[in-house]
């Protein structure tokens, strides 16, 4: 869609029921070096699709999502807004592009920075999920509109874990130091969403590198509350991950009849 043809985010009509403004601030801005030599792993195909689009797709499926946020590699913001301008998305989301950071917790703080004022609710979520399925990315929404200032989606673990000691050198044994009760684990995905105040509030105050926002929120002293996540919202890390996301999706595609 063209940007002539989209409503502009400050135009955004607001959630009827509760007055809310939502927007997703999508980080992008990885490499992929787990996933092994390649372009951004935001950019690699998925059934032919960058992972980046069904990633926005899938934000863009809930309709309480008016706006969303895409942080692209720092030096691929142009290149992410032609990809973006070429493939369908929904018409009632207008989208950005911001560049973004040396970190994960950088780049969400530079698409923070670039949200109008409009918005209320955040939702931050991975490019490298982009499979999430719009059930789990609604219940985040409400959890977040029925007064929670900070909501992650989560699933129970499958194996049990345990905490080591580190080894100094790569490939040494590790010593076990503890076995935390699996019961009480839960395996964190995203989209999180959060009350736009706490979210700024977390990323101006939290100095030290974490790997998700909830945590931030939890170092304010804030409750984050656990909604329950989906098989299908798992993060693509590591090559296996691309062979079960392309799986998926044939499966969907299947199911779709297409
Ligand atoms: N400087 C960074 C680093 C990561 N991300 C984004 O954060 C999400 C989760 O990160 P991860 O899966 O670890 O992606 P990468 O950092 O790309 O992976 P790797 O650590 O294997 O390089 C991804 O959508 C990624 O693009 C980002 O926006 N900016
Ligand atoms: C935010 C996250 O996806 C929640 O599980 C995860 O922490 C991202 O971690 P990564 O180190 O960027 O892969």
């Amino acid at each position: 869609m063209s940007d002539e043809s989209r409503p502009s985010p400050a135009d955004m009509r607001p959630d009827t029921r509760t007055n809310t403004r939502t927007a997703a601030v999508i980080p992008a801005a990885g490499r992929g070096v787990r996933l092994g030599p390649g372009a951004p792993k935001a950019l690699r195909a998925l059934g032919g699709t960058p992972m980046l689009v069904h990633a926005v797709r899938a934000m863009a499926a809930s309709r309480r999502v008016s706006l969303v946020v895409v942080v692209a590699p720092p030096d691929g913001a142009a290149e992410v807004k032609s990809l973006l301008d070429a493939h369908a998305l929904p018409e009632w989301t207008d989208f950005l592009v911001v560049p973004g950071g040396e970190t994960r917790q950088e780049s969400v703080r530079l698409g923070l920075d670039a949200l109008p004022d409009a918005y209320d609710i955040v939702l931050v979520h991975d490019a490298a999920r982009p499979l999430v399925p719009v059930d789990t990315v609604d219940a985040v929404i409400d959890a977040v509109r029925d007064g929670a200032p900070a909501v992650v989606p989560a699933l129970p673990l499958a194996d049990t874990v345990k905490q080591v000691e580190p080894a100094q050198v790569a490939g040494e044994p590790e010593p076990v130091v503890a076995t935390p009760e699996r019961a009480r684990l839960r395996a964190v995905q995203t989209p999180q969403g959060f009350d736009r105040g706490t979210l700024v509030r977390a990323h101006g105050t939290v100095t030290e590198n974490v790997t998700d926002d909830a945590s931030m929120v939890e170092q304010l002293g804030l409750t984050v509350v656990v909604v329950p996540g989906h098989e299908e919202a798992f993060k693509v890390t590591r090559p296996l991950d691309l062979v079960l996301a392309e799986a998926v999706l044939a499966r969907r595609r299947l199911n779709d009849g297409f």
